[in-house]
């Protein structure tokens, strides 16, 4: 077999060739024993007197890790190394994994390739992309060493899992050194003494890295089905670095897609769809209308039909995309993905450390939601929400305007009037089946039930906006002219048009008082009420008659009603059904009227919405549903896994139910330029969050993708748990209580941009956004602190002082200090200590963000875990050279290196700079 020289794709652990993943030769070949969902190989190198090719010169040496599969035997370029500088010896920070999906048998061959790096900005990692099928450049600014190769059976049999290998120059003869190759595996990496660690790798750029697999104490191993179902495509890498009392302390990154990416928009895109069509049908359904009402329904409902097209056909394509897990960056622009996030991943880092608890530090790292493909020339939600709403309020000549509270209102009130009318009808279709029983205990049951539910129904509609918006119908309809002017009830209110046409009032003029008989309303309303006073009394009657005296002869309140009873004729032995079947009709007949009144009017309400300013107010709700998608996604995701990682943990759960979840996200945008609409969209979208509850019910098959219910005001997340997770819940949760989340955004601006922005530009938009949301989250703490037990609160006030931290946080908001990141970091403590779900995003969660997740898992290290000091910029350098975060990088613009140029650097916080040669010019 001839093994070319670094002949391949590029390298990256995820991106196997497609005939290599199913192969079906590849039974014949021997697999590794393998614990499920755990990586098959993991070992680290280190090598030892390696022989420079020119004397006296230091070397600077990195491994490049390629497979030879048995069956192509062709050479595919894997991982590398970092380099470690300046030592003929040197242990090697990043160890290799190969994760349990892919193609490795004891047969497979490993070759390892060391290279002596002489130009660091061009090494590390590779910097170029590759056409496919293409042969890379001779590599630049580096010098072949030599190589070594090996089977995997005979690493795994070998004693103690080691192979001590030497590296030979190209023509195989020479002998350049020794590379050793150690299996390994958890619960091995030696919890020894560290203090050898500061000699031994003196010049080294940090401790001992390899990839590897999660502690079962703190990734919940049982659950891993449940999460395997929603994250897909690890990259996993371990590091090892001392503790400032010389322990080493072993870190894990794990980095992951999750195909709620996709899952989610679909489940929105859906209900939208569905809530669409549904008003569609409700405005064609209004009635007769004079002409000029009568003309704009119909162009609102022609305009309202092209959106409902669009959505479908957004649908359509999405769910071509079957099996997508992962939006890149590139492709944040395209049409038919605009509802899916960008980049959306999880960021995890699992500590055990000698002294500490295993610990668990998750963030879900995201674009920014955002409506790229509408682009940013007018701004963003927040600034069009506002000008859309302002210029509505003040050129209403066309439509009657209703406030957005009132909007809202109307939308809710129809949700209920359709959720509850059926549910009174199928009690009362109950009461008579236990009628035809004849059985007085189920009567009364089912009596029960109806009165509840009808009583809920008459609720529904105890809202001024009903009357309102009746009296704003009824003189749509053709002749439907008040005969005399309304009275205004305050300043504001003026009085209603008295002559047609036009018949158009601005919302402060919505007439209340006029010859339309507002009575009527008020009957044929209390008809249902008295129905069911009829209803109840007879049910009395029955039973008394029947023989039964306990417990009869109360209606809802508990009062006895004898003179309805009384006029009820009734017979002894009587059949039931019959006595009660009338009084249900009439119950129904009655429940339908006031639907069809009700339901008219609130419609005529939403159509008033619509009329404004089409179709650019379509296209507004378009935006913010983008954007929305975009956010929930994220969301679902982060709150499945939070859910899982503290599946036990009662305090967690309490918390859960009888407060809520705090969701903190982190934003890195510049106000500035197009990322001030960026900003804007994303302000939005976070805050619309709020209107999110999450529902756990158990899984019935092995289906556990969530599901998404409600409508645009108010939606609802089922999260559906495996058995045996569910029944672990606590009662509440298990009988369907809402879960709520509290969503708050802290941005601070940190590039080039953000200096322009300082500059020359205006800031105010991070400064309201940040100290909105310091309110916000101080509300959430107090809440937290008024709901959770006296004994839970006290044993936390012991640990934490989050006082203290949420007014420094606030003064670190007041104090207007430029790119002040130390607000992110405070407000990433704040969330961790109250449990909630962190996020950070950028535009496009890749380069940005990701010197913000490694920071802040170096910073975690430092603080709670006792990172040795001299070791904090070798860590971050670390992860951020070899680390999870330029996979990311990778896979989403298939180039090696963070898109900064070394004057975007000069501009960014000092920790926020990537190391030499991980970054440069890509076209991103
Ligand atoms: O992940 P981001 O930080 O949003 O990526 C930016 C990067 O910060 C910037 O330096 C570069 O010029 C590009 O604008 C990156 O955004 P892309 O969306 O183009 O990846």
């Amino acid at each position: 077999m001839e093994i070319k020289e670094e002949g391949a794709s590029e390298e990256g652990q995820h991106f196997l060739p497609a005939a290599q993943a199913s192969d079906p030769g590849d039974c014949q070949f021997t697999s590794i024993q393998k614990t499920p969902n755990e990586p098959q190989l993991e070992f680290i190198l280190a090598c030892k007197d390696l022989v420079a090719p020119v004397r006296d010169r230091k070397l600077n040496t990195l491994v490049q890790i390629s497979v030879i599969h048995p069956v192509e035997q062709s050479l595919t370029r894997y991982s590398s190394t970092e380099i470690v500088e300046g030592t003929r010896d040197p242990l090697f920070l990043t160890g290799v994994t190969f994760p349990s999906e892919y193609p490795i048998y004891e047969e497979t061959k490993i070759k390892l390739t060391v290279y002596d790096v002489k130009d660091k900005s061009h090494d590390t990692v590779r910097t170029s992309v590759l056409p496919e099928h293409k042969d890379p450049p001779p590599e630049v600014g580096r010098s072949f060493l030599g190589y070594a190769s090996f089977k995997v059976g005979e690493l795994l049999k070998s004693k103690e899992q080691l192979l001590a290998l030497s590296l030979r120059t190209s023509d195989g003869g020479k002998v350049v050194g020794t590379i050793e190759v150690s299996v390994v595996k958890m619960g091995e990496i030696e919890d020894g003494e560290a203090d050898h660690i500061t000699t031994d790798v003196q010049g080294q750029k940090c401790a001992l890295v390899c990839e590897c697999t999660a502690p079962e104490s703190v990734s919940g191993k049982d659950n891993l089905p449940f999460l395997n179902s929603v994250l897909k495509n690890p990259v996993c890498k371990l590091y090892r670095f001392p503790t400032s009392d010389n322990k080493w302390m072993r870190i894990r990154e794990q980095m992951s897609e999750s195909i709620l990416s996709f899952h989610i928009p679909k489940e929105l895109i859906s209900l939208h769809i569905k809530e669409d069509l549904c008003r569609n049908q409700e405005i064609k359904e209004l009635g007769e209308l004079s002409p000029h009402w009568d003309n704009l329904r119909k162009n609102v409902l022609t305009h309202c039909d092209q959106m409902v097209n669009m959505y479908q056909d957004i649908l359509t394509e999405l769910s071509k995309e079957t099996g997508s897990s992962f939006k890149s960056s590139s492709s944040k622009g395209e049409k038919t993905l605009e509802f899916v996030p960008v980049n959306l991943h999880l960021q995890r880092m699992q500590v055990h450390s000698p002294h500490l608890k295993d610990a668990l530090y998750d963030v879900i790292t995201v674009g920014a939601p955002a409506a790229h493909f509408q682009g940013f020339k007018n701004g963003g939600l927040r600034k069009l929400l506002h000008r859309f709403e302002t210029e509505r309020r003040n050129t209403g000549y066309q439509f009657i305007y209703y406030s957005p509270e009132n909007t809202a209102k109307a939308k809710e009130v129809l949700s209920n009037i359709n959720q509850l009318q059926p549910l009174v009808a199928t009690h009362a279709d109950l009461l008579l089946n236990s009628a035809s029983q004849h059985s007085p205990d189920s009567l009364k049951n089912s009596l029960k039930m109806l009165s509840e539910k009808t009583e809920l129904f008459v609720h529904a509609f105890k809202d001024q906006l009903v009357r309102s918006a009746l009296l704003a119908l009824y003189t749509a309809r053709p002749g439907g002219v008040l005969k005399k002017p309304p009275s205004p009830k305050s300043s504001t209110e003026e009085s209603s048009p008295q002559e047609q046409p036009p018949l158009m009032r601005r919302q402060d003029s919505i007439p209340h008082h006029s010859d339309y008989d507002e009575e009527e309303w008020d009957r044929v309303w209390a008809n249902v009420g008295k129905s069911l006073n009829c209803i109840i009394a007879m049910v009395d009657k029955l039973i008394e008659r029947d023989g039964g005296s306990e417990g009869s002869g109360s209606n809802n309140d508990g009062e006895k009603e004898p003179s309805l009873a009384d006029s009820i004729p009734s017979h002894p032995r009587e059949d039931w059904y019959e006595q009660l079947y009338p009084l249900i009709l009439t119950l129904k007949d009655c429940m339908g009227e006031v639907v069809n009144r009700a339901k008219q009017s609130l419609t005529f309400v939403l159509l008033q919405e619509l009329a404004y300013s089409l179709p650019q107010c379509l296209m507004l709700t378009l935006r913010r549903d983008i954007v929305f998608s975009q956010a929930l996604a994220g969301l679902v995701c982060g709150f499945i896994i939070k859910l899982q990682t503290s599946l036990y943990d009662p305090g967690f759960l309490q918390q859960l139910h009888t407060v809520g979840l705090i969701v903190q996200y982190e934003g890195l945008l510049s106000t500035y330029s197009d990322e001030i609409g960026m900003l804007e969209d994303m302000a939005v979208g976070i805050s619309d969050l709020k209107k999110v509850a999450f529902k756990i019910i158990e899984a019935k098959s092995n289906d556990v993708l969530p599901v998404v219910t409600g409508r645009r005001e108010h939606y609802v997340v089922e999260v559906k748990l495996p058995a045996r997770m569910f029944e672990s819940l606590p009662l509440q949760i298990k009988e369907g209580q809402l879960l709520h989340v509290y969503p708050v955004l802290f941005n601070v601006g940190i590039n080039e941009q953000q200096t322009l922005a300082e500059r020359f530009g205006d800031v105010s938009l991070q400064e309201s956004i940040n100290q909105e949301n310091f309110e916000l989250l101080q509300e959430y703490y107090k809440i937290f602190m008024e709901k959770m037990p006296p004994d839970y609160i006290s044993h936390f006030q012991e640990q934490n002082d989050l006082k203290a931290l949420l007014e420094n946080l606030h003064q670190n908001i007041q104090s207007k200090k430029r790119k002040n990141v130390e607000i992110m970091w405070l407000a990433a403590t704040i969330c961790r200590k109250l449990n909630g779900i962190r996020f950070t995003c950028c535009k496009s969660a890749k380069d940005r963000t990701s010197m913000s997740v490694t920071l802040e898992q170096c910073s975690i290290l430092r603080d709670e875990h006792q990172l040795h000091k001299d070791f904090f910029i070798r860590a971050l350098d670390c992860m951020r050279r070899e680390g999870c975060r330029i996979e990311n990088v990778l896979k989403n613009i298939k180039c090696r290196k963070y898109a900064f140029n070394m004057l975007q650097l000069m501009a960014f916080p000092k920790y926020y700079r990537p190391p030499e040669g991980t970054y440069g010019k890509a076209d991103t």
